[in-house]
């Protein structure tokens, strides 16, 4: 079994868990009276390379990354800095995170918010909705094609926009066949958490002019976000090279500013 099977086994069971708690009706009703969205689609139009920036505290990759003890003072320093959208890890057994963080980052933080998270029911869509997140992640990898739609169907219908993720050439045109218009590209392979920053480069260039591309996984300096740059990246999302950083703020203003320097590749949204 790869890593990204067992970790969508343990989410299927947490996830019963939780829809005994509060039944999908009711999760429903929350997600209705939430705040309306933000505008993910124009946080990622504006001028230069965009960072999304995580909250993330541990990973099967990497361990103990961060001891988050106030993910909101995280998230503000973020959006302080100039992050676009501020993604956080709601996954508890391998990434630290739950959709408290989610509730205490939304109520101290203007910006766009991504739930990041191994989605694979409506329930979860409709929970991130009601939790006051603008943007879901959705993994071509871990979704059959009839479930990929009906969940990017779910998420736009609720005023969000998904991050459709894929690894491969082959994922990117199950992306592109489902409708996604944001289209992350993981450098990380979920099946052997091998990082390959190069597969952005490959994918990249086949995609439509119009869909933005962010480029996920392995930014651990301005370098990187300039190769990215280089190869059409809209946007980074980065979360290692932010959270064990000995001051994320002063990384991601480091990483901000790279994205909106003359010298950094413009990204051509068509
Ligand atoms: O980070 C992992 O080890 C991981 C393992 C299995 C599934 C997902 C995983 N990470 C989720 C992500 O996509 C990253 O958190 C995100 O792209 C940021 O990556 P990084 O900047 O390298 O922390």
């Amino acid at each position: 079994m790869s890593v990204l099977d067992a970790i969508i086994d343990d989410v299927r069971q947490d996830l019963a868990a939780r829809e005994a708690e509060v039944p999908f009706e009711e999760i429903k009703q929350l997600s209705a009276a939430a705040q309306p969205p933000k505008d993910v689609w124009a946080a990622l139009h504006e001028p230069g390379v965009g960072v999304i920036a995580e909250v993330k505290r541990r990973s099967p990759s990497k361990g103990e990354l961060a001891d988050i003890a106030e993910p909101a003072d995280l998230a503000a320093g973020y959006y302080e800095s100039g992050a676009r959208i501020i993604s956080v890890l709601t996954e508890q057994r391998r990434f630290g995170g739950s959709l408290r963080d989610l509730d205490a980052v939304r109520a101290r933080v203007n910006a766009p918010l991504l739930r990041k998270d191994f989605i694979v029911s409506p329930y979860q869509v409709h929970e991130a909705r009601a939790h006051g997140a603008d943007m879901v992640l959705l993994i071509v990898a871990a979704l059959e094609q009839n479930a990929l739609e009906a969940l990017l169907d779910r998420v736009e219908s609720l005023g969000m926009m998904a991050l459709v993720e894929v690894h491969t050439a082959e994922e990117a045109d199950r992306a592109l066949a489902a409708g996604g218009k944001i289209i992350g590209i993981n450098a990380r392979d979920l099946h052997t958490l091998e990082v390959d920053r190069d597969v952005f480069g490959r994918i990249a260039p086949g995609l439509p002019a119009g869909v933005i591309k962010i480029a996920e996984s392995g930014v651990r300096g301005p370098s990187d976000l300039m190769a990215y740059a280089g190869s059409g990246a809209d946007a980074v999302l980065v979360g290692e090279g932010l959270v064990s950083s000995d001051n994320p703020r002063a990384a991601l203003t480091q990483l901000v500013t790279a994205g909106s320097h003359p010298a950094c590749p413009r990204p051509s949204r068509g």
